[in-house]
């Protein structure tokens, strides 16, 4: 408790009596009179005016110390206390005329007052702010920074809390919900998005909060022209304005998962007929003969080979043999069952893998697919009719691929030599 003497009769005297507790106050304190002449200044004033003692500064005016911008703006604020009777709080650049240096200070001036209410002089507190609003500029250029960055970058960046509200967006997310960044925060997914889309991603967004730690994946969902639109999503747990948050950055990879889809039919399939190629149908054959030994249940290869082809392409030219290997593997496709697969193994050579089927189903199929070839019309340009050979063989016991081919290959032999046109078993 700091008391005043009784005997103090003006409130400088009574600054004059604290001296010692104001030095100590990390502020600048000071009093003026009614002609803005220091009446009192406490010690850190003294060391910001880099005056040498308290006796050299009382009687001195503001424009002694300061330059002369910052005097004038400083004398009119203490003559709107001294004769307006108002309190300012305001923020002061003053550079010091000592040093050239400039600070910045929250200054509180109020007017003080005699015993019958009259103004006769100003006492004022300023802070030097300096620091702070370095820091507070640095913290701002820093959020420019992050927020150009975040902007330009080619990806949805959002902040998302665990009731499934937006706390921050980047333009690229506000630009394709057709609003304003600031308006996304605070809205819940399902008021800026479908409900079903909303779901989808808070799949991975429930793991992040679970879990604790980043998830990584991709997630695909119905854009709005009807077409999937597959992200590739990292989502980062954060505290962001002390509530359990999460970071999320998606780029669309629509483009890329065209391409890899594109690429792996390319892989699998024959350019010119559209069925499998070799490679996977061998895959494929090779897992259903692993379920087939499991099973027990039959499994049959057909091997088919168009007759003479080498005469039709000498005969017609080889664009209409390629519209022939066309032809066939459409009637092919038109034939089979939906889980018997065709494929394309040679030039002109086609192999029918076709599960729990055993010789004498294969047989007719076989048959079926040979009079479909062979009763096809305008497959050769002058209407002249292509016929196909057929060997079929079925799994006993081995259930080896290599021995499944042999054996259907040893059939489609028989049946060229025996006069081709014709479907020949095991
Ligand atoms: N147009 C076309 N011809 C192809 C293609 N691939 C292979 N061939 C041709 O297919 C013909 C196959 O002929 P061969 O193996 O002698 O058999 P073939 O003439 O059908 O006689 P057989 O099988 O004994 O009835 C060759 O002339 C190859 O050049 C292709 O993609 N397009």
């Amino acid at each position: 408790m700091i008391e005043i003497s009784a005997s103090l009769t003006t409130p400088v005297e009574a600054f004059r009596s604290m001296g010692a507790l104001l030095d100590a106050v990390g502020a600048c304190i000071f009093s003026k009179d009614l002609l803005g002449r220091y009446t009192y200044v406490n010690r850190p004033m003294l060391a910001l005016l880099g005056a040498q003692s308290v006796e050299a500064v009382l009687g001195r005016e503001v424009g002694d110390y300061v330059d002369q911008q910052s005097a004038d703006r400083i004398r009119e604020h203490d003559l709107r206390v001294l004769h307006l009777g108002e309190e300012i709080e305001e923020e002061e650049t003053n550079v010091f005329g000592a040093t050239g240096e400039q600070r910045v200070f929250w200054t509180v001036k109020k007017p003080m007052h005699d015993a019958h209410g009259e103004v006769i002089g100003l006492c004022g507190v300023s802070t030097d702010i300096t620091e702070r609003k370095a820091i507070e500029a640095q913290l701002q250029e820093q959020r420019q920074l992050l927020l150009a960055v975040l902007n330009h970058i080619d990806a949805f960046v959002y902040m998302k809390d665990e009731s499934r509200r937006y706390r921050f967006v980047n333009d690229k997310v506000a630009r394709e919900w057709g609003i304003a960044a600031e308006e996304a925060v605070g809205k819940r997914d399902v008021e800026v998005m479908p409900l079903e889309r909303a779901d989808k991603f808070w799949e991975l967004d429930q793991q992040v909060f679970a879990m604790g730690q980043p998830q990584i994946g991709e997630e695909s969902f119905v854009g709005p022209d009807g077409r999937l639109v597959h992200h590739w999503s990292v989502k980062v747990p954060i505290t962001y304005e002390g509530v359990p948050t999460l970071i999320g950055f998606s780029t669309d990879i629509s483009e890329v998962v065209r391409l890899r889809e594109q690429l792996r039919e390319q892989a699998i399939r024959d350019a010119l007929t559209g069925l499998f190629n070799r490679r996977h149908f061998n895959e494929l054959a090779e897992k259903e003969l692993a379920r087939s030994r499991r099973h027990g249940h039959p499994t049959a290869l057909v091997m088919l080979d168009i007759d003479h082809f080498k005469r039709i392409n000498d005969t017609h030219g080889h664009p209409a043999g390629d519209t022939v290997l066309q032809r066939v593997a459409e009637l092919l496709r038109a034939q089979m069952r939906l889980e018997d697969t065709p494929a394309r193994v040679g030039g002109e050579e086609f192999a029918l893998l076709l599960p729990r089927t055993d010789a004498a189903a294969a047989s007719v199929l076989a048959e079926r697919v040979r009079c479909a070839v062979r009763e096809a019309e305008g497959l050769l340009p002058d209407g002249g009719r292509v016929t196909i050979s057929l060997g079929v063989a079925v799994t006993q016991g081995e259930h080896k691929l290599e021995a499944l081919y042999a054996a259907a290959d040893a059939q489609l032999y028989r049946a060229k030599q025996s006069g081709r046109d014709r479907v020949c078993v095991v």
